[in-house]
């Protein structure tokens, strides 16, 4: 199988990769960040704004661990738009649920250098959130990530390299791989 365009290929990126986290260690972690927004809403409905598109598998398993009732909205902001580097915020959609006095439960699933996730939390608030939490299924040590932002809930570490799988994309290719895997250079 081959990819339409120039882009690097998805087969290649995988013979130099390393796995890092396969789907039942994933499933474990995320089964307990439900527990834990459960205990954080104490019984509240929620606005459930995932970040399209990467928090697409780990929104819907996550969406499925809450036992309390949501409501469900999304927004698509991109940075990478399929690059391994991230340039300028575009946004694509923005909410359509009010979130005027509502907690909101920003779901993405990377927390990287932040840019993402504050830009989109700070609309949020804008929009008059009175509260946002941040669930994210994982986030990269290292210490470039913006001021101001963090996760409320995170599932796993991961180190400073590029990573894709499990809703990551290496140029738009492999987010359906049920494992996350990372770049070995
Ligand atoms: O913390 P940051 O450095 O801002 O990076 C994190 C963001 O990057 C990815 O989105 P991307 O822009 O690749 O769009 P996508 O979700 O469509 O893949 C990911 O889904 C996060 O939203
Ligand atoms: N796929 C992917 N998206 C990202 N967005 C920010 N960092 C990353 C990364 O390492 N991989």
């Amino acid at each position: 199988m081959t990819t339409t365009s120039s882009v690097p290929a998805l087969a290649q990126a995988l013979t130099r990769s390393e796995l890092l986290f396969k789907r039942e260690d994933l499933e474990t972690v995320i089964a307990h960040i439900g527990r834990a927004v459960d205990a954080a809403l104490d019984g509240e409905r929620a606005v459930f704004l995932t970040v399209m598109n990467g928090a697409l598998m780990f929104g819907a398993q996550l969406a499925l661990a809450i036992r309390t009732d949501l409501e469900f909205d999304y927004v698509h902001a991109t940075r990478y738009r399929g690059a391994t580097s991230g340039k300028d915020l575009h946004w694509l959609r923005e909410p359509s649920v009010s979130l005027q006095g509502r907690v909101v439960l920003l779901v993405d699933d990377i927390l990287d250098e932040g840019h993402t996730l504050k830009a989109v939390r700070d609309d949020c608030l804008r929009r008059g959130a009175k509260r946002v939490l941040v669930a994210t299924l994982c986030r990269k040590l290292h210490d470039r990530c913006v001021e101001g932002i963090q996760s409320d809930f995170n599932g796993v570490e991961l180190p400073d390299r590029y990573v894709f799988g499990y809703g990551m994309d290496y140029y738009e290719q492999g987010r359906n791989l049920p494992a996350i895997y990372a770049l070995k250079e």
